[in-house]
């Protein structure tokens, strides 16, 4: 799969494309339905794939008030993208000039000029130019003008419940992990690069890799147990923390993760935590031998939930 963050270098014009436009936050069960029908509608016509994503993602731009909380890291979105086959992941940057752009100026400049789309697939609630005033007529009108076709997706559900990145958030802050999963297609996850910490854990015999998570707005807090995908591909079972660490006044959040019976060095290398089950809330402890025993209770728990003895 192509990266192309800058419209100007894209050389393929000539081929003309299939395209979707999206945030695809998570890439969800529904976002995975419609990359499918994409897929397909492309094959039949002998072109390739696109989806244009922005960055920052538009409402974190726009949006005065407190950001929502991101699902997946844009490497996660690239990995996953480039998983399902997409060709070209377009992402141009999301700044004052494009948010300004009218509709009319997106479809001509954009669309036909830049990317020269033969069909696009879009969501049924898809806004889009200045002040989200183009929408699916829009593209169906400009389509006809232009000569491209335009498909409109109705929303996914799941159980007669709508699937939606922002639903998946607050399963996610319930701590519903198990429907959380069925949305996403597969476990929630959080994949980073292992960073040294206060090496604190070692000396309560829970020594835990830890992962910072950049001030990124995390969508879950709280203790879980976890599968830990090893730098070496193998899979471990374990528990997390995701929290300040108010026993140690921890100042900034981190993502930490005891593996269990494992011991070696974890240190700048990548691995990817996926959440299982929610154990509990982050508690502050009067010392750090309390603290320990109740990680230890977390452990006999896990260990008990995943059948896995020592
Ligand atoms: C399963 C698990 C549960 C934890 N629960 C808490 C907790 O409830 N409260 C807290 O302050 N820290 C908790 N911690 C975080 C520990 O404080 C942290 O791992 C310890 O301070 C080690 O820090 P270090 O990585 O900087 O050495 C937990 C860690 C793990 C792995
Ligand atoms: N079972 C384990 N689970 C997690 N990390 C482990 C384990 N055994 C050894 N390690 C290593 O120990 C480090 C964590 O030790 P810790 O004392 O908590 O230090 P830090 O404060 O730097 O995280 C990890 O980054 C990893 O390299």
């Amino acid at each position: 799969m192509h990266l192309v963050r800058n419209l100007d270098n894209y050389t393929c014009r000539a081929e003309g494309i299939a395209l979707t436009i999206g945030n695809f936050d998570g890439l969800h069960i529904g976002h995975r339905a419609v990359l499918s029908e994409l897929k397909e509608k492309a094959r039949k016509l002998g072109i390739k794939t696109g989806v244009m994503c922005f960055e920052p993602q538009p409402l974190e731009f726009l949006s005065c008030e407190k950001i929502p909380a991101r699902l997946s890291r844009f490497r996660d979105k690239f990995l996953g993208l480039k998983e399902l086959d997409i060709d070209y992941l377009f992402c141009p940057k999301f700044n004052q000039k494009f948010a300004c752009q009218s509709p009319e100026s997106f479809i001509e400049d954009v669309l036909v000029k830049r990317l020269n789309v033969k069909l696009l697939i879009v969501g049924d609630d898809f806004r889009f130019g200045r002040m989200g005033k183009g929408g699916y007529d829009l593209l169906v009108e400009s389509g006809r003008k232009y000569g491209f076709e335009v498909y409109s997706m109705s929303s996914y559900r799941y159980h007669g419940e709508r699937v939606s990145s922002t639903v998946i958030r607050q399963l996610l802050r319930e701590g519903s992990l198990d429907k959380v999963s069925e949305m996403l297609g597969e476990y929630f996850y959080i994949r980073g690069k292992v960073c040294h910490g206060r090496k604190i854990g070692s000396t309560i015999n829970f020594p835990t890799a830890n992962i910072n998570l950049n001030r990124r707005v995390v969508p879950l807090f709280g203790i879980y147990a976890v599968k830990v995908c090893m730098p070496d591909g193998s899979m471990r079972y374990g528990m997390a923390n995701v929290g300040m660490r108010p026993t140690v006044n921890g100042t900034y959040p981190l993502l930490e993760v005891f593996v269990f019976d494992f011991s070696g060095n974890l240190y700048t290398k990548e691995i990817k935590v996926s959440f299982i089950r929610k154990l509990r809330d982050e508690i502050k402890f009067p010392s750090l031998n309390e603290l320990k025993q109740q990680i230890s209770k977390d452990e006999q728990e896990t260990r008990a939930y995943f059948s896995v003895h020592p």
